[in-house]
């Protein structure tokens, strides 16, 4: 479980005369429901939230954990445990193929190279992206990017997945695939989006406001809260 206790995270100022930059002030949150969904405006604070919870952002003050353990000093652990889907796949593929990159997932579990091929091939293929295998990712479509993306950072085996605005880049039908490839994941899945009907298929909705929750709960009342603070 992640728990979020009094997390804040502030830029200070670069200019004399300038107020520090406050991206989350003192959230609190226990993570506990299987499907998340973080909402909120451009700029409110999404993203400063979701990288916190794998300890790719520090809180400046306050505690992030995940299952007790401290994601500034456990980072290891929690990274292993958090898998981070970013929006732009191009942000996370380091290698030039996907069977290379999977491979390099399974770096850890599977020592012997041509075994660790096999896996990954098979790893792609059950994502429905097995034919991109070799295929530079420079050549794949956001779609095919986007979920071989994602299978490398399942090829982990982490508990939880956490996927700041995945299907942003998408277009509908990619969208709709990688909406179904989340729903059905086993692991607790936390997502940032702004698309309110893949919000609304989660049990919890949080909305986040200038760096504040300001409505977390039911989806139905959370994101009725977040289009009224919109409206103001
Ligand atoms: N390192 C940083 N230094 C200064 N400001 C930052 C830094 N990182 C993020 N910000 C600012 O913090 C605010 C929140 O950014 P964040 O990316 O968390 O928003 P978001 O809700 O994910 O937005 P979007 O929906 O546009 O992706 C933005 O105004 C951004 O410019």
């Amino acid at each position: 479980m992640i728990s979020v206790q009094e997390a804040s995270v502030v830029v200070p100022a670069h200019r004399r005369g300038e107020a520090d930059r406050v991206l989350l002030d003192r959230i609190s949150l226990e993570l506990t429901e299987h499907r998340i969904a973080v909402i909120g405006a451009n700029g409110s604070g999404k993203s400063t939230l979701l990288r916190l919870f794998n300890g790719l952002r520090a809180p400046t003050s306050g505690r992030v954990s995940v299952a007790g353990k401290d994601t500034v000093k456990d980072a290891a652990a929690v990274r292993a445990r958090v898998g981070f889907v970013f929006t732009d796949p191009l942000a996370q593929l380091l290698m030039s193929t996907p069977v290379e990159d999977v491979a390099l997932s399974l770096r850890a579990k599977v020592k012997d190279r041509a075994e660790r091929a096999r896996r990954a091939q098979e790893l792609l293929d059950l994502r429905g992206v097995g034919h991109t295998a070799h295929q530079s990712i420079y050549d794949l479509s956001g779609g095919e990017r986007q979920l071989v993306a994602l299978t490398s950072v399942l090829a982990v085996e982490p508990r939880i997945v956490v996927a700041d605005e995945p299907t942003t880049l998408l277009d509908l039908r990619n969208r709709g695939q990688l909406r179904e490839v989340l729903a059905g994941l086993p692991q607790q899945v936390i997502v940032s989006t702004h698309d309110l009907d893949f919000a609304a298929d989660a049990e919890r909705v949080i909305v986040v406001d200038a760096g504040r929750v300001i409505a977390d709960g039911e989806p139905r009342e959370a994101i009725a809260a977040y289009v009224a603070a919109m409206a103001r």
